[in-house]
């Protein structure tokens, strides 16, 4: 009665989205867009390529009976057109190799140009939950800075999971209002991203997007929100730099409305760029609505109509900045002293490399150097954390801050899962194979009988693969057994999984 209830509503909230939008289409495209919404979604996934390679998802395609079509605007991104094993049941995803997101969300992050080799410094100023965060990280190659940002301190849980399951160190975390980042840091980033709060009305509900009923009061309120978000991002990009705006709403008002709003009172101090490059055919926005022609610069945007290139609805423009913003100062948050953390003088690094190199055969220090990270400790765990962090924000308070590398123990540092999980590739020895019919029993947190293969000395810590080479984490070197040392958030329920 509920379900019926509750999807009666769907339906009700469907078609009044569709009744306000209907005027900004002709008959033709109208037609599509009917035709289009009769086609069930495409799931999709985009490559991790800090922990995998594009060859690798057409192995997981022939191991799982995928059928893939690349999605033409983000060379890490595929739509999984048929699928005998689902995406989200995969080791691979649990393992962070891919993230499950809907095509037309993989637009925004492409629109940047992020030259090769640059380390730059990214705000990503509504992260939660992180898809649009992991996919700038893996565009930076986890060289630059991605701070990400989301007031929501419920969300941030989630955003901080899936960080930590990409694996990435040059990222923190934090929980602010986006209004605040132009007045605390004016000219400070090279990138901004906002992927706005909006009324979602993408006329593709789903379970991670619903659709729901939106008043004209309602709608307004996130307008107004979503002007001081873009201005504050706006302001917090240096001169010169390129900022994304993103919504997964086709309401006029929180997209061309927004940016027409923004290039009129600042006029000259940023435009709106072409990024019809980005896109297999025009994608154009809106040039009017009936009774108001907005900004002509706003026709540069992008609405991805679903009928477009079969995904959501969507919304995305570049903007350029071509001149300062008046500022207005505010004063930085309190700083926070971060007493219980301490940085590792070079002897001491040199220590725990020492211990990896000869355990596992890895390069901590030569990691530390491509990513331009230090290590800290903070009570009785190293991380990783990006130099470029203190540089420019120095005590800002932090949720999180980098990656995990190593645990103290009784026999010193050992490496954590999700460093493991990110680099054990890159490791020549103490590592263990998994027989393929033990890798469901590890995957459920149980620990292994001995594994006749285990050279090596009593209570190491090993990297544990399968033989498929999926790293599956580290166990400890026992007597008779393998000690599982997954952690609890990855142990997996025998149903959820397929080997
Ligand atoms: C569209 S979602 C972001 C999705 C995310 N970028 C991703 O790709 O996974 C919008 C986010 O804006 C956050 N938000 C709402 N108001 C905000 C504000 N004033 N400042 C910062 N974040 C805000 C919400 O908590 C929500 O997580």
């Amino acid at each position: 009665m509920n379900a019926k209830k509750a999807s009666l509503t769907t339906a009700q909230v469907l078609e009044d989205a569709l009744a306000r939008l209907r005027p900004l289409l002709s008959p033709q495209e109208w037609h599509a867009l009917l035709a289009e919404l009769e086609r069930p979604p495409v799931p999709a996934i985009r490559l991790n390529p800090l922990k995998a390679e594009p060859k690798d998802v057409y192995t997981w395609a022939g191991w799982y009976g995928w059928r893939l079509e690349p999605i033409p605007f983000c060379p890490m991104g595929w739509w999984v057109v048929e699928a005998a094993t689902p995406i989200s049941q995969t080791i691979e995803h649990r393992l962070g190799y891919y993230y499950i997101q809907e095509a037309a969300s993989m637009l925004p992050v492409e629109l940047f140009d992020f030259p090769a080799g640059s380390r730059p410094l990214v705000l990503d100023m509504a992260a939660s939950p992180g898809g649009k965060t992991t996919h700038l990280i893996a565009r930076t190659e986890d060289r630059g800075l991605v701070l990400a940002n989301d007031s929501s301190r419920d969300r941030l849980t989630a955003l901080r999971l899936v960080l930590q399951s990409w694996g990435a160190i040059n990222v923190a975390v934090t929980g602010f209002p986006g209004e605040h980042w132009g007045g605390w840091y004016a000219e400070t980033f090279d990138a901004v991203l906002l992927d706005a709060p909006c009324s979602m009305q993408s006329l593709r509900p789903l379970e991670s997007h619903p659709m729901r009923p939106i008043t004209p009061g309602e709608q307004q309120r996130l307008a107004q929100r979503q002007v001081a978000l873009l201005l504050s991002g706006l302001r917090a990009l240096k001169v010169g730099g390129q900022m994304v705006y993103a919504t997964c709403t086709l309401a006029p008002e929180e997209d061309e409305g927004v940016l027409d709003l923004a290039l009129r009172h600042y006029p000259g101090l940023f435009e709106i760029e072409s990024v019809e490059d980005r896109l297999p055919a025009p994608a154009p926005a809106l040039e009017s609505v009936p009774g108001y022609t907005y900004h002509p610069q706003v026709k540069y945007a992008v609405r991805l109509w679903p009928h477009r290139f079969h995904t959501a609805g969507f919304f995305a423009a570049r903007l350029r900045k071509l001149a300062s913003f008046p500022v207005e100062e505010k004063q930085l948050p309190r700083p926070r002293r971060r007493e219980s953390w301490r940085w590792m003088k070079a002897a001491n690094v040199n220590q725990v490399a020492e211990a990896f190199r000869e355990a596992y055969g890895m390069d901590l220090e030569a990691i530390l150097e491509a990513h331009q990270a230090g290590l800290i400790r903070r009570d009785g765990t190293l991380y990783a954390v990006p130099l470029a962090f203190e540089r420019h924000f120095g005590d800002l308070p932090v949720l999180s801050l980098g990656l995990a590398v190593a645990e103290d123990s009784p026999e010193g540092w050992v490496p954590t899962h999700d460093w493991i999980a990110r680099f054990g590739r890159f490791c020549t020895h103490g590592r263990v194979q998994l027989p393929s019919d033990r890798v469901a029993t590890w995957l459920q947190g149980e620990d292994v009988p001995f594994v006749p293969s285990l050279p090596l000395p009593s209570n190491r810590v090993v990297l544990v693969t399968d033989e498929r080479g999926r790293i599956l984490g580290r166990g400890r070197v026992l007597r008779d057994r393998l000690k599982n040392l997954l952690p609890r958030r990855l142990v997996l329920q025998r149903t959820s999984f397929v080997v």
